[in-house]
């Protein structure tokens, strides 16, 4: 459920603050963190503009292989002194699995990218997207082992589902949640969006809401 001061949060305009190359720049562990991990190209950073209202906050590319750092986003209006930190922030990151760009550097942010994953304690919840042209993969499968040893809760959203027949949506997501149900660190609900048609906002921003709360 919404609360009262919910809507603000989404409603004020969000700003970048930082991009994060390598595990050594992160910014000092502070307020809760929810970060969209998937393979390249899935809508992770249309995703987040589309949560935001905002469309050119995070760069979007139709080349596999824009975002190239971890970028970190946050509600604006805060200094960012310990007294003032923003209340959360949106952490988007690389894609795996396939990109335009040389070997070397999708192996050093796919390890970026783990190497996150499994080790940062304000993480409070990974929204794994998973294309519903495509379906799982295997490596998100991977994703989801890396997540389920680490103990990190993360939540399956289905992206682009304006891509696909409107009608076919509701077994995709019954499919993917069967697919997920003995995974230990899996949320059980599959949230499925189109950033393209405004779907699925709403429920992706309560369910952010609420994760940040735990
Ligand atoms: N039809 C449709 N296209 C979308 C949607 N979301 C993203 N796209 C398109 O998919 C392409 C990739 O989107 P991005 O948001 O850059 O994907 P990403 O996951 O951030 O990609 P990387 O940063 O390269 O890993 C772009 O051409 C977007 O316009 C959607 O909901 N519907
Ligand atoms: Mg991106």
């Amino acid at each position: 459920m919404t609360e009262p001061d919910d809507k603000p949060l989404f409603a004020t305009p969000w700003i970048f603050i930082r991009g994060v190359p390598a595990m050594k720049f992160l910014p000092p562990e502070g307020p809760p963190e929810v970060a969209f991990a998937g393979r390249s190209n899935v809508g992770k950073s249309s995703l987040i503009n589309a949560l935001v209202g905002h469309k050119g906050l995070a760069r979007t590319s139709n080349t596999p292989g824009r975002t190239q750092e971890l970028n970190y986003f946050v509600p604006d209006g805060h200094s960012g002194a310990a007294d003032d930190l923003p209340p959360m922030a949106l952490v988007d990151m690389p894609g795996y699995g396939y990109a335009q760009a040389p070997k070397e550097q999708v192996d050093a942010w796919t390890k970026l990218v783990f190497d996150y994953l499994r080790g940062r304690s304000t993480l409070k919840r990974v929204y794994v997207l998973i294309d519903s042209r495509h379906g799982i993969k295997k490596n998100d499968e991977e994703v989801f082992a890396l997540l389920d040893k680490a103990a990190v809760s993360y939540q399956v959203v289905l992206t682009k589902t304006d891509k696909i027949k409107e009608a076919g949506v509701p077994r995709l997501v019954e499919e993917t949640l069967q697919k997920i149900a003995k995974r230990p660190a899996a949320f059980p609900d599959v949230i499925a969006t189109s950033s393209e048609k405004g779907k699925g906002l709403d429920a992706l921003r309560d369910a952010i809401l609420t994760a940040i709360r735990r």
